[in-house]
């Protein structure tokens, strides 16, 4: 019998990466490979600059590579496939990207791209807001007003708006205090809980949340993968 599954590439792969600081030509990344399954939730671990940001950054096709590839469900992304690749694998960063408008516009800002293919889920968008414990009328706030801990939660709801099969979290609650860690570990399990196959890779200085919240996890040291 076969099981199509059994034989399903992973959603995201990085194989052999390399990555340079083109300035000094220093190695930030020395053909680091790892790999995320459908569903799964990778922890990505290391101290502070042993390049967790730079990897997560690599494979969301955000910095080019000097060395190897990046493959999305088995197939390295040609140029052409990228707007699609970006509405498929999402990055959080830990400071969040809010441009100046209301909390409406910031979260339509992916839809108003023209590889867009469709507009903003307005229910889908109050819905979340409602797992906050907040309300449409966030909707019409002034996006500079909100505090860093609410931005960043704007930030998820507008990266699990796009509906991505996965999202790489860089270090998304190392700024917010404990209340808005909960409320962002809720918002982001729900999301995950509702589709079996959706992934995260998920990093933090914060032992006790990758326990929580991945399943294996990928060590990084001087820019290789040391365990995992
Ligand atoms: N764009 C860049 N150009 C040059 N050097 C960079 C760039 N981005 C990161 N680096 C360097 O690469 C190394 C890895 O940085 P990175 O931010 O990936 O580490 P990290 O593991 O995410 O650290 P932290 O836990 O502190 O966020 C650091 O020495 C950093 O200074």
């Amino acid at each position: 019998m076969n099981d199509p599954d059994v034989l399903a590439p992973p959603v995201i792969e990085g194989v052999g990466i390399v990555r340079r600081d083109s300035k000094t030509n220093r190695t930030l990344l020395s053909g680091v490979s790892l790999h995320v399954d459908a569903g799964e939730s990778l922890g990505l671990e290391g101290a502070s600059g042993s390049g967790k940001s730079t990897l997560l950054r690599a494979l969301a096709l955000l910095d080019p590579i000097e060395g190897g590839e990046v493959r999305y469900l088995g197939k390295v992304i040609q140029k052409s496939a990228v707007p699609g690749f970006r509405r498929n694998v999402v990055y959080l960063a830990q400071r969040p990207s809010m441009v100046v408008g209301t909390v409406l516009q910031n979260l339509s800002l992916p839809f108003t791209f023209a590889s867009a293919e469709r507009g903003l889920d307005h229910a889908a968008a109050v819905e979340l807001l409602g797992v906050l414990d907040r309300d449409e009328s966030m909707l019409d706030q002034d996006a500079m007003t909100l505090s860093g801990g609410e931005q960043q939660l704007i930030a998820l709801v507008r990266a699990i708006l796009v509906d991505p099969d996965v999202i790489l979290l860089d270090e998304p609650t190392a700024s917010l205090d404990p209340a808005s860690t909960d409320r962002f570990e809720q918002l982001a399990t729900t999301w995950k809980r509702a589709d079996a196959r959706r992934s995260w890779v998920w990093t933090s200085h914060d032992a006790d949340q990758v326990d929580r919240l991945t399943s294996r996890r990928v060590r990084l040291a001087d820019g290789s993968v040391v365990d995992g």
